[in-house]
């Protein structure tokens, strides 16, 4: 039997947006459709609001010899950090940012002939989460899955060469960083890529091949009363994720401490883990909530690199780190069961697929308690 396709989520579950897609480019004052009114809630604070927090993600040297402790901290405390020495060209950064840029000024017209249909995960349009939230975000998406090559010929049908070539040499250059990634997370773990069969297994075919997603926020009149991305956790293993020179992107650091932005670091790019890299580390690593914010005058860019598994594996929390003590909190799914039930229950996903255990040892003796 053939695995699922990663599109199949999509498919079961269409976007059903009533709203037309916004020329944000030409809008003067912020449209009722995008002005929120955010409340004191944690979640839901606005995005200006917590500018005083400081603090800063961890900075990483994947060069160092601690590497991988280090980033074992990091997961373990932060779920994101910069990493720096991550070998991707910078000009290769800067290509695919200026690709981005082409793509996104183009004519509305244009970019409509590649609008992502109501059951797809590809093409041009708005936030696939914008259908949780009644107003909308102040971005344009263009998400790539595999080859780039059907939608760049509509685009650009005469010219379409060297955008596919640019975003295919990034899919390499993300798809090794990821592995590199993998490698180092699971060592921190105590685990190495030779015990999960499917670290680095072959290539899957194009259709379920990588994932990059390009997000564009032009300015906005109105930015305090605007969402760039409204707050989300990924639905991946991990995200790589390079900002353009305009900060944006920011953290939830739990009740105590807030929204943290995260600050553009030259060179380096965001990793960022995901929900599937939360089941796999049986809930010891985090999957930080995260969204952006927009500015008045700045346009800005954000390129994202999803990472997840070969479709047909079950993830689930990893052998080595469950036993008698520390039981699986989840259950298996595949990573497009996973996108599934995100769509359908977003923010509860992760409950919805927890195990109720219901024998927990209260202390290191063996008495077990009913919960
Ligand atoms: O633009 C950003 O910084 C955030 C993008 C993001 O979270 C996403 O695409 O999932
Ligand atoms: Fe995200």
């Amino acid at each position: 039997m053939s695995s699922p396709l990663l599109s199949d989520a999509f498919r079961a579950r269409p976007l059903n947006l009533n709203h037309k897609i916004v020329d944000l480019s030409s809008v003067e004052i912020l449209p009722d459709s995008h002005a929120w009114t955010f409340e004191a809630n944690k979640y839901n604070s606005s995005c200006r609001g917590n500018m005083s927090n400081l603090e800063s993600i961890p900075i990483i040297d994947l060069n160092d010899e601690n590497a991988k402790e280090l980033i074992g901290l990091a997961c373990k405390n932060w779920g994101v950090f910069h990493a720096i020495n991550h070998n991707v060209p910078k000009n290769l950064i800067d290509e695919v940012e200026l690709a981005g840029e082409r793509l996104f000024s183009l004519p509305m017209h244009q970019k409509l002939l590649v609008e992502r249909t109501p059951n797809s995960m590809s093409g041009y349009g708005v936030v696939r989460i914008s259908s949780f939230f009644s107003k909308l975000m102040w971005s344009e998406g263009f998400t790539i899955v595999g080859s780039p090559l059907e939608h760049a010929a509509k685009l650009w049908p005469h010219d379409y060469h060297k955008f596919c070539d640019t975003i295919e040499e990034y899919q390499k250059e993300m798809k090794n960083l990821a592995s590199r990634l993998m490698g180092l997370m699971l060592g921190s773990l105590g685990v190495t890529k030779d015990d999960v069969k499917w670290v680095g297994a072959k290539d899957e075919p194009k259709e379920r091949g990588p994932a990059l997603q390009l997000n564009s926020y032009p300015p906005c009149p109105d930015p305090n009363r605007a969402m760039g991305m409204a707050a989300h956790t990924d639905s991946t293993i991990l995200n790589i994720l390079h900002q353009s020179n305009t900060s944006g992107l920011q953290v939830f650091r739990g009740d105590n401490t807030g929204w943290t932005t995260v600050q553009p670091h030259p060179g380096a790019l965001v990793i960022l883990l995901g929900d599937l890299m939360h089941i796999l580390s049986n809930g010891s690593y985090l999957n930080p909530l995260h969204r952006a914010f927009v500015n008045l005058t700045q346009h800005r860019l954000s390129m994202v690199y999803l990472h997840g598994p070969p479709s047909s594996v079950k993830i689930s929390p990893l052998p080595q780190l469950v036993d008698h003590h520390n039981p699986p909190l989840y259950r298996p799914a595949t990573w497009s069961e996973y996108l599934g039930i995100k769509a359908q229950y977003f923010d509860k996903a992760l409950t919805t697929i927890r195990l109720r255990n219901e024998f927990m040892d209260t202390d290191d003796d063996d008495s077990v308690k009913i919960d």
